[in-house]
Order: structure tokens, then C-alpha cells, then sequence
């Protein structure tokens, strides 16, 4: 279908989750529902949304390309907001030796974890990033997925953290999927950077952030503020300048040591801080205060076998909450959403409503993009998912499945899980 006025109706809800910014605390459970809803598309944008009765006395069908959604549910498309996606090489063996209990960290400080990908990555070639990167865009987008966020970090050298923005640059413009890019150069200590880490951080600031503006090859910058990777000043001081060159800041915060990064993030007004699986209710309290959202990634806590995130906390201090998958090679290589739904929803406490609108409109927020995306809004990019059982309840109790059945972005049907079974 290539038809780009499109009427979907008789949908047994569509979940809205109306709104153009940032839903905090208790907002967070407003999904703003219209049952037996209708949505009519037109050249890529939502031109109305509303019941199927009133929605058909303003247009005339037959001047659009019908999708029957009865007993389905339309959402959002979802929006991962934090993700690694573009690496060369796999850790499968890294994740054997976590099974048998050795620590990320002590991977990590023995030469493997993020050196180890940055190798993999040093040496595949564009155009294999590329193809992969198409496979992993693929995936995600059968997961309802129509925004991605991606980082670099996988270079830690010049050349290496420009190949793999560019590898986004391409992709976004081959891949119905749209990306927002994100440069994260100060995610370890190269080798050759080690106990000179102020160092490093001045060639990134000196030599390659001009370059990434310069090239527009980025819209935010995020550090690894971590113990034995990059301190508090150190991260302060990189986005800061950062900030001045126009790239806007995320931090990974508080992932595996209470360094204070929430506290920062606030200080700073960093767009998310992410992890926060150690965050202090001081610097929680402050994120709320200063509007900064807290974007968690439960796949990661899991598959390092760490406890959650305090999402439930965050939300009844009037934090933000979003959602994502933080897809990469070694702590959580994982792309599925419902992956994501489930955890949060039987682990971290937080509602079936609240999970929806931290992976739509507050993951668009995270990526301050809530004006244009994350909703089904009158006015935003026609990216709506349908999902095959008649409420957005189906999504948390079909445990781990996904129930996406076709995926419509920029008002074009993209994927139809239908269409796979055809022949059988
Ligand atoms: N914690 C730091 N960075 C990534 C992990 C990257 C990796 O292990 O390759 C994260 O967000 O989980
Ligand atoms: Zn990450």
C-alpha cells in the first residue's frame, strides 16, 4: 500500500496519548482513549482523530484507502528513545561469562566490554555497519518501533565515531524508520587515553564536537558518568561545552555506582538521564524540580541481573518517566518492546497506562521531539501502529509477545505481519 491518504476506522480503541510535551507523575496515566475511534491521514499527517460515527460525517471514504481496524487497538508508534545500534562484532561469550558471574565492570576492566565492540566496530567496513544496522531497523520496526534514538561510542577515535554517525545519516535516509543521532565519543577511556581521561575529554571538545555541528552529524551528546570511566566534572564539563554548540544533553547516570549523575543532570538541565539504577531521591527529586526525564532501560537491569530503576518512585515524585530498550552488543542486546512492557509493568511497578506513555509521547520527549511525534494528534507524523486485540491492555498480558500487526509511518503501511503468513 503506498497510498498516502489513508481513513483507519472502527478501531475498538485508539489510544492517543494526546499531547505535544512531556507527561510528568500522575499525567502519566492519561492515555486519552476513543473507543470505536477513527483516525484519516492524509500526506503523511494526522489530519483527524476522533469516533468512527463523526470522523465519517466530515469526509468521504471513498476518497481514501480504507483499513477496517475492528476489534483492534491503534496506538502511537512506540519511540526508543536510548539504544546502541549501530556496532560491529558480537559479546556472545562476554554474556557466558556474566551467566557463570563475572561483573560487567570486571569484563570491562579486563580489556573486554566496550573495547571489545569498539574493536568490532573500528573494523567493519561502512557499508557492513550499514547492512547491519538495516537488519537491526527491520527488527525494531516489528516492534511498532518509528523513532530511534542512536548513539555513537563504538569509535572513541575520530575517524571510527564519525563512520558510525554517518552509518546513521544513511541509514535514516534508506529506512522507513527515523533516527535521531546522538554522539556519546566519551563512552570509555581508549586504551591510549588511560589515567589521561582530561585528556580525552579535551580532544573530543578541541577536535571532534566542531566537526559533528559543523556536519550537523548530531543533536545530542551523552557521556558514560561513571566510576573509572568519566567523573562528574569531566561530564559537566563535556556537555556544557557541548551545550554551547548547540547539541542538547543526555547523560548515562547513576548506572552502576551513586556518583550523583541524576543531581547533574538536573544542574545542567539535561533533556533525559538514563539507567538510574542508583539515583538518590535528592537527585530524583531534583530531576522533577528541573523537568528532566528519566529515561529507564529495564532490559539492561535484567540481563545484568541488577535491580530496577525506582520507576515507581520517580512517578510518585513527579518525575517523567520514559521507556527504552538500550539495544547494544553486550549489557542488554535486546530490541523487543514487549521485552521492555513486561518488565516494567511486573518488576518496576509501574501501571499498564504509565509504560504506554513512557515508550510514546515521554519517549518523544526524551528525544524533544513530543511536538511532532509520540501521540496521535491532530497535526503530527501519521506513525500508528495496529495492534492486533481490541485494548491496549492485551500489550502487558500477552506476556513477552509482541501484538503488533502493522506498523503505518509517515502514513504509509510499512510493515504488515499478515502479509508474512500470506502463503501458509
Ligand atoms: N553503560 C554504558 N553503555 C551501554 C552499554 C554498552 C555496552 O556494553 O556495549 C549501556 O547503556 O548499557
Ligand atoms: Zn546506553
Amino acid at each position: 500500500m503506498n497510498n498516502k491518504n489513508l481513513l483507519i476506522k472502527n478501531a475498538s480503541e485508539v489510544v492517543t496519548c494526546k499531547g505535544f510535551k512531556t507527561k510528568k507523575g500522575n499525567e502519566m496515566n492519561d492515555l486519552h482513549i476513543i473507543h470505536d475511534g477513527a483516525v484519516v491521514i492524509e500526506d503523511g499527517i494526522i489530519k483527524a482523530v476522533g469516533s468512527t460515527e463523526k470522523i465519517l460525517e466530515n469526509i468521504k471514504e471513498e476518497n481514501y484507502e480504507v483499513i477496517d481496524a475492528s476489534e483492534k487497538t491503534l496506538l502511537p508508534g512506540f519511540v526508543d528513545s536510548h539504544t546502541h545500534l549501530v556496532f560491529g562484532g558480537y559479546r556472545a561469550e562476554e554474556f557466558s561469562w556474566r551467566l557463570r558471574g563475572d561483573s560487567y565492570m570486571e569484563i570491562m576492566n579486563r580489556g573486554g566490554g566496550i573495547i571489545n565492540s569498539v574493536r568490532g566496530t573500528k573494523e567493519a567496513s561502512k557499508e557492513e555497519l550499514i547492512q547491519l544496522g538495516k537488519k537491526r531497523l527491520n527488527s525494531m520496526l516489528s516492534f511498532g518501533v518509528t523513532t530511534v534514538e542512536g548513539k555513537s561510542g563504538y569509535g572513541l577515535d575520530f575517524e571510527t565515531e564519525i563512520k558510525q554517525l554517518e552509518v546513521m545519516e544513511q541509514l535514516d535516509k534508506v529506512h522507513p524508520l527515523d533516527i535521531v543521532k546522538t554522539f556519546l565519543g566519551a563512552h570509555a577511556v581508549p586504551e591510549e587515553y588511560k589515567g589521561k581521561e582530561d585528556e580525552f575529554i579535551d580532544f573530543i571538545i578541541e577536535k571532534v564536537l566542531p566537526i559533528i555541528r559543523k556536519r550537523n552529524l548530531a543533536e545530542f551528546c551523552d557521556v558514560f558518568c561513571e566510576k573509572n570511566v568519566f567523573s562528574i566534572e569531566q561530564s559537566r564539563k563535556l556537555l556544557l561545552k557541548a551545550k554551547e554548540m548547540g547539541l542538547k544533553s543526555k547523560l548515562h547516570a547513576d548506572e552502576i555506582v551513586r556518583l550523583g549523575g541524576a543531581e547533574l543532570a538536573a544542574e545542567i538541565e539535561a533533556v533525559s538521564a538514563d539507567h538510574l539504577l542508583q539515583a538518590s531521591d535528592e537527585g530524583i527529586k531534583a530531576m522533577a524540580e528541573k523537568g528532566v526525564i528519566a529515561t529507564l532501560l529495564p532490559g539492561t537491569a535484567f540481563s545484568l541481573k541488577e535491580e530496577f530503576a525506582r520507576g515507581r518512585f520517580m512517578i510518585d515524585n513527579g518525575c517523567a518517566v520514559a521507556l527504552a530498550t538500550d539495544f547494544n552488543p553486550g549489557s542488554c542486546f535486546t530490541e523487543s518492546i514487549p521485552l521492555i512492557i513486561s518488565l516494567a509493568t511486573l518488576y518496576m511497578k509501574m501501571t499498564p497506562e504509565e509504560t504506554i506513555t513512557a515508550l510514546t509521547i515521554n519517549g518523544a520527549a526524551a528525544l524533544d521531539k513530543a511536538d511532532k511525534i509520540g501521540s496521535i494528534d491532530v497535526g503530527k507524523k501519521a506513525d500508528i501502529v495496529i495492534h492486533e486485540f481490541p485494548s491496549y491492555k492485551f500489550l502487558p498480558y500477552h506476556i513477552g509477545v509482541s501484538t503488533v500487526e502493522m506498523v503505518i509511518k509517515n502514513g504509509i503501511m510499512v510493515y504488515d505481519k499478515n502479509k508474512v503468513f500470506e502463503s501458509i
